[in-house]
C-alpha cells in the first residue's frame, strides 16, 4: 500500500479505488484470504495440452533442478509431501498442478539446467516448459527459485528477463538461505537486488529457507497480492 503526499491511502490495485473530481476514495473492500494449507494436487501434465482448463489464476514455481521449488511449495502449504522433493536433481519432470481453491493454482515446474538428463528428455522438457510459459493465459506471476550460493545463472536470467518483458511480476527467492551465515546471507540478498535492477521490471529478491521457514510470509503475501490483482470477481468466502 502506498501513501500519497496528502496522506490518502492508495491501494496497489486500481480496481479498489474510485476517482472523484478531486478526491481519491478508498472503497471498503476486504482482501481475499487464501488458504494455502488447503492446497491439493490436481494433476501431473507432460505438456500444456494435458493441463486443466486455462482459466482462473496461476503462479508458477520455476528454477534450476534442485533449487528447492518443491520444498518451497511444501513449506508454503504446510504439507510435508504435497510436492515430491528429492536429493536427486531432476525429480520433477512433469508440470505438477496444485489448486488452493477453485480458480487459484500453484504450478511446480520441472527444473532446468540439469546436465545429466539425456538430451532427448531435456529437449522435451524445454519444449513443454517454454510452451507453458508462453501460452498459458492464466499464468500471472513467477516465483524463480535460485540457490543463494549460486543465483542468477544464464538460464535464470533468461527466464526473469522474459517474464519482465511479458509484464509478469517475478519473486526471486534465494533458497537454502540456512546454508549461509547471517552476514553472507544479507550480502547475497543485496547483491541479488543490485543484479535484479538490470531486468528493469517488477523483480523482488528475498532470502528463503524451507528448512527454517524463512521468507514464507513474503512468499505468501506476494502470491496473495498477485491473486488479488488479477481476480476478475470477488471470491466467495472459501470456508
Ligand atoms: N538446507 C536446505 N536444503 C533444502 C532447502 N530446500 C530444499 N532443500 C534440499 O534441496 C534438495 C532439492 O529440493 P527440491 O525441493 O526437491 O528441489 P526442486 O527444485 O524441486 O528440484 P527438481 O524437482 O529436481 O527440479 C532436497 O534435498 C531438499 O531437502 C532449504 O531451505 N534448506
Ligand atoms: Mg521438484
Amino acid at each position: 500500500m502506498r501513501e500519497s503526499s496528502n496522506g490518502i491511502i492508495l491501494h496497489n490495485f486500481a480496481k479498489n479505488v474510485m476517482y472523484y473530481p478531486n478526491f481519491l476514495v478508498e472503497l471498503n473492500i476486504t482482501m481475499a484470504q487464501y488458504h494455502f494449507q488447503n492446497t491439493h494436487f490436481i494433476t501431473s501434465a507432460p505438456n500444456i495440452q494435458a493441463m486443466p482448463e486455462d482459466s482462473g489464476i496461476e503462479v508458477a514455481f520455476a528454477g534450476r533442478s534442485n533449487a528447492g521449488k518443491s520444498s518451497a511449495l511444501n513449506a508454503l502449504t504446510r504439507q510435508k509431501s504435497l510436492a515430491r522433493t528429492s536429493k536427486t536433481p531432476g525429480r520433477t519432470q512433469l508440470i505438477n498442478v496444485f489448486e488452493i481453491s477453485e480458480g487459484f493454482r500453484l504450478i511446480d515446474l520441472p527444473g532446468y539446467g540439469f546436465a545429466q538428463v539425456p538430451e532427448e528428455i531435456k529437449k522435451q522438457w524445454q519444449k513443454s516448459l517454454s510452451e507453458y510459459l508462453q501460452d498459458r493465459q492464466s499464468l500471472q506471476g513467477i516465483v524463480v527459485l535460485m540457490d543463494i550460493r549460486h543465483p542468477f545463472k544464464d538460464t535464470d536470467n533468461g527466464l526473469i528477463q522474459w517474464a519482465v518483458d511479458c509484464d509478469l511480476p517475478v519473486l526471486a527467492l534465494l533458497t537454502k538461505a540456512d546454508k549461509l551465515k547471517q552476514g553472507a546471507r544479507k550480502a547475497a540478498v543485496l547483491k541479488g537486488r543490485e543484479t535484479a535492477k538490470a531486468f528493469g521490471g517488477e523483480v523482488r529478491v528475498e532470502a528463503f529457507s524451507s528448512l527454517k521457514k524463512q521468507g514464507l510470509d513474503i512468499l505468501q503475501n506476494t502470491l496473495a497480492s498477485w491473486f488479488d490483482q488479477h481476480q476478475a470477481e470477488p471470491l466467495n468466502d472459501q470456508q
